[in-house]
Parts: structure tokens; C-alpha cells; sequence
């Protein structure tokens, strides 16, 4: 299988507008992130322990979350950057899904973070044409395969074979 050049450049474009970094601009992307996520998204903060009732204010303020923002950010510039060497992008997909198992989350949202990464964009302006939402959306399917296979082939619940 091999990956469309035209995806990779569409999805790398988009990151280009949120890049990651030491400068303020830089960690107010990553910042930005959660308080997209949290506010649009409050039930995925029981995920994360102590800032399960966090808003966007909280969010803000956190040094967490600054970390975490920059951690997010680069590890979306990570899939863009890998995405054309495709077992590179599946190893980095085992991996992060084997990261996550100690928060048990659902499988469904290994997909699912890609309808939040791209509102997360387009509320950055990052977005404004449906082509890249839509190589979002294809890079996202080939990250969710993989990351379902690893969880099944790791005894783990999966949505291989779960009516959607
Ligand atoms: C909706 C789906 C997801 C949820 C609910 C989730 C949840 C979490 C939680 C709870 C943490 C610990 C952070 C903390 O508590 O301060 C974390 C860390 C992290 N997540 Fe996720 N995550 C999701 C999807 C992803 C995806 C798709 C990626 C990669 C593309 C990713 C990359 C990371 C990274 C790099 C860290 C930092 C810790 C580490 O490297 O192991 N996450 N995530």
C-alpha cells in the first residue's frame, strides 16, 4: 500500500499552522489542544486523573497541560512525518496504543481522536477545505487498523468485530 504525496503534503500544511516549540505562540497550540478537547469533548477528561472536571480556564493555567499540549502536538507532527514510511507509522501506532494501555481506554477512540484533531485544527484556521479533513480522515483509518490489530493481537478489547 502506498500513501497519496498529495495527503501527506494536504496534512503536513495543516500542522505547518501549529507547530510545536519552546516560543509562546508555539505552547499556547499545545494548550489549545486540550481546552478544544475538553470543552467540546468533556467526558474523555475522566481519562485523565485530577483534571477530570478541568475547563479551558483551568487548562490555560496548567503546566501539565502545557507539557502535555507539546507532547500531543508532536506526536500528530510525528504521523505526518512518518506517514509516507508506512511501517515506521504502524511501529509508531503499536506503540503509542501500548503507552495508553494503562489508561483502559475504549477502543473506538483510537479513531474517534482523529474527529478531534481536525476540529482541533479547523478552530486553529489550520483547516478550511474538506480535502485535508479528508486526508486527516484516511491517515486516521490506517492509524485506527493498526492500532486495533495491536490491541487484539495484545488480548486487549478491540472494535475488530463489534458492530459499529
Ligand atoms: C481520544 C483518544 C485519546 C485519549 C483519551 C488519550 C489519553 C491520554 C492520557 C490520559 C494521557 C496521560 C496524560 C496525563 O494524564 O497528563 C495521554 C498521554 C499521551 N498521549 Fe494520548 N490519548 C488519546 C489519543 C492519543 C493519540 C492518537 C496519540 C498519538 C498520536 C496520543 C499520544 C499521547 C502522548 C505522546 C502522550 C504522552 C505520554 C507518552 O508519550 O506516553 N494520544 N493520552
Amino acid at each position: 500500500m502506498t500513501v497519496d504525496k498529495n495527503d501527506v503534503k494536504l496534512i503536513k500544511d495543516s500542522l505547518a499552522k501549529v507547530m510545536v516549540g519552546t516560543g509562546a505562540e508555539n505552547l499556547q497550540h499545545g494548550r489549545d489542544f486540550y481546552k478544544y478537547f475538553f470543552t467540546n469533548f468533556p467526558d474523555l477528561r475522566v481519562y485523565f486523573k485530577g483534571a477530570e472536571k478541568y475547563t479551558a480556564e483551568d487548562v490555560q493555567k496548567s503546566e501539565r497541560f502545557e507539557k502535555q499540549g507539546q507532547r500531543i502536538l508532536l506526536a500528530t507532527h510525528i504521523l505526518a512525518n512518518t506517514y509516507e514510511d508506512l511501517e515506521v507509522f504502524k511501529a509508531y501506532a503499536r506503540e503509542t496504543v501500548t503507552r495508553h494501555r494503562q489508561f483502559k481506554m475504549d477502543p473506538a477512540l483510537w479513531l474517534a481522536f482523529f474527529t478531534v484533531f481536525v476540529g482541533y485544527l479547523k478552530s486553529k484556521n489550520a483547516i478550511d477545505d474538506d480535502e485535508t479533513e479528508a486526508a486527516w480522515h484516511r491517515l486516521g483509518k490506517i492509524f485506527n487498523e493498526e492500532c486495533q490489530k495491536h490491541l487484539k493481537a495484545s488480548g486487549l478489547p478491540s472494535t475488530e468485530g463489534q458492530t459499529a
